[in-house]
């Protein structure tokens, strides 16, 4: 069905308002995607024959005070035909993303208004975070959400105030962070970044859905994640997630590169540990048409080495080249892990992402975001996949990434409410942009 169809079902409403939640100032714009109240309504007056558009003009509400802007093209007339086809559409879910006006959310808000992440039949509101320095920039991204038409996007709303952007979040995306600047030492970074997760953490806590999930995507992304749910103890830790789908994407392109396959037949690829250049690309357990990857590449140090680096150091090698970090693999990385949270993980393969280590079966350390294999069940939520192996070689390169994350977590203790901070991080760690 045309676009345009669905559109003319809709209304959009564009309200400004100030006010003061717990003590902050807040400022924030709403957008929003309403359906039209059936054709008795008052508000809005409309032909609504099944195929004429005639103007759309603004009248008078019975309530003064709640005058709503009718808006461009979402004024115009409905179509019984669309009405049929929202019948099937599912409660709208509310989706909160940080770092609105960035360059990966550039990409990725139009990848979820667009049906591509939750599904065509999975109405949407975008709620989007940004600052004071970001805020006119978040406009311009409002105003580019709108002029794409996106059927199932009802709700857009911009805002500066985590309590608020945060309300009733099923999903939260959380992508704003400082960028480590020259001469920035990485407990700085851990720390400055961690505020900012810490407090994330607490507006989730106080105003999100309880059974939010949460994707950290800023960067020292493991730790910011093990910062935000240990500010968030009414939400489960089970719900959060750092993003390490990008590294395994990363992992699939060169190991078919290598194979000469296409890309579609390498699977079982677990990223282990931080998303850093001690991560743990595992080619142990991988396969290539289904067998196992050592059996089809036989260059054990060329999987050791070449391949273990060159995902380790992908990020930087692509800063490098553009200037900038990944933003439009990094956004359907973002897709592709919200994606597998959500539908069926094809039968005997996995993902990664780097959940929370409580319980885990694989011996890491506890009460850290480390990296895993995970299946989904489909709601959102996963388990763990039991049925990997391990040889030497993969336990001593997991204990790495394992000892950087237990130094992280020392180094942010006065943000997860474990005391004093002792920072002692390994030199050689370095998120993948760094190298
Ligand atoms: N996990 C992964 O696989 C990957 C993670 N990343 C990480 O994702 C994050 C976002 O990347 P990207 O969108 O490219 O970055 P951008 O620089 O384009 O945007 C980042 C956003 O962060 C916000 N921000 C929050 N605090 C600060 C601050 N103190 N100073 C400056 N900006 C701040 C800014 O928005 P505002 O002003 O609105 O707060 C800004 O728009 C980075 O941390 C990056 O390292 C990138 C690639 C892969
Ligand atoms: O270091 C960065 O900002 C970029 C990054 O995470 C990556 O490309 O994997």
């Amino acid at each position: 069905m045309a676009v345009a169809d669905l559109h003319t079902k809709i209304n959009l409403q564009y309200s400004s308002r100030l006010s003061y939640v717990s003590n902050r100032l807040s400022y924030s714009r709403r957008f929003s995607l309403r359906p039209l109240p059936q054709p008795h309504n008052s508000r809005i007056c409309c032909s609504v024959t099944s195929k004429e558009v005639q103007a759309p003009v603004t009248v008078n509400t019975e309530d003064p005070k709640k005058k709503p802007d009718c808006y461009g093209v979402f004024c115009l007339t409905y179509d019984l035909m669309a009405e049929e086809e929202t019948k099937s559409w599912k409660k709208m879910i509310n989706i909160a993303v940080s770092g609105a006006a960035g360059m990966i959310s550039n990409h990725l808000l139009f990848k979820l208004a667009s049906g591509e992440v939750f599904g065509p039949e999975q109405p949407i509101a975008l709620k989007l975070l940004g600052s004071e320095r970001s805020f006119q920039a978040l406009e311009g991204v409002a105003m580019e959400l709108e002029d794409s038409l996106f059927p199932l996007l009802r709700e857009v709303s911009i805002g500066i105030d985590a309590y608020e952007v945060f309300q009733d979040a099923d999903w939260a995306l959380l992508i704003g962070a400082k960028p480590r600047g020259p001469g920035m030492e990485r407990a700085d970074l851990l720390d400055i970044n961690g505020q900012i997760f810490a407090e994330q953490g607490k507006a989730l806590n106080a105003v999100a859905s309880r059974n939010v999930k949460v994707m950290v995507v800023g960067n020292p992304c493991n730790t910011n994640a093990l910062i935000c749910l240990k500010n968030a103890p009414d939400i489960p830790a089970k719900n959060f997630h750092a993003l390490t789908r990008l590294d395994e994407n990363r992992a699939k392109c060169q190991l078919a590169l290598k194979a000469g396959v296409f890309y579609d037949q390498v699977s079982n690829v677990t990223i282990w540990g931080n998303h850093s250049t001690t991560q743990v690309p595992d080619f142990l357990n991988a396969k290539i048409n289904g067998i196992p990857v050592k059996e089809v590449i036989k260059d054990t140090k060329w999987l050791e080495e070449e391949f273990t680096e060159k995902v380790q150091k992908r990020g930087g090698v692509l800063i490098k080249k553009w200037g900038r970090s990944s933003a439009a693999s990094t956004a359907v990385s973002i897709v592709d892990a919200i994606r597998s949270l959500v539908t069926p993980t094809p039968h005997g393969d996995w993902f990664s992402s780097a959940v929370y280590t409580a319980g885990n079966p694989y011996g890491i350390a506890e009460d850290i975001v480390f990296s895993m294999p995970c299946r989904s069940k489909v709601n959102g939520d996963y388990e763990l996949v039991k049925d990997v192996i391990f040889d030497d070689y993969l336990r001593s390169r997991i204990k790495k990434t394992e000892a950087e994350l237990l130094a992280e977590k020392r180094c942010v203790a006065h943000l997860t409410g474990e005391g004093i901070a002792v920072c002692d991080l390994p030199g050689d760690t370095m998120l993948p942009g760094e190298m």
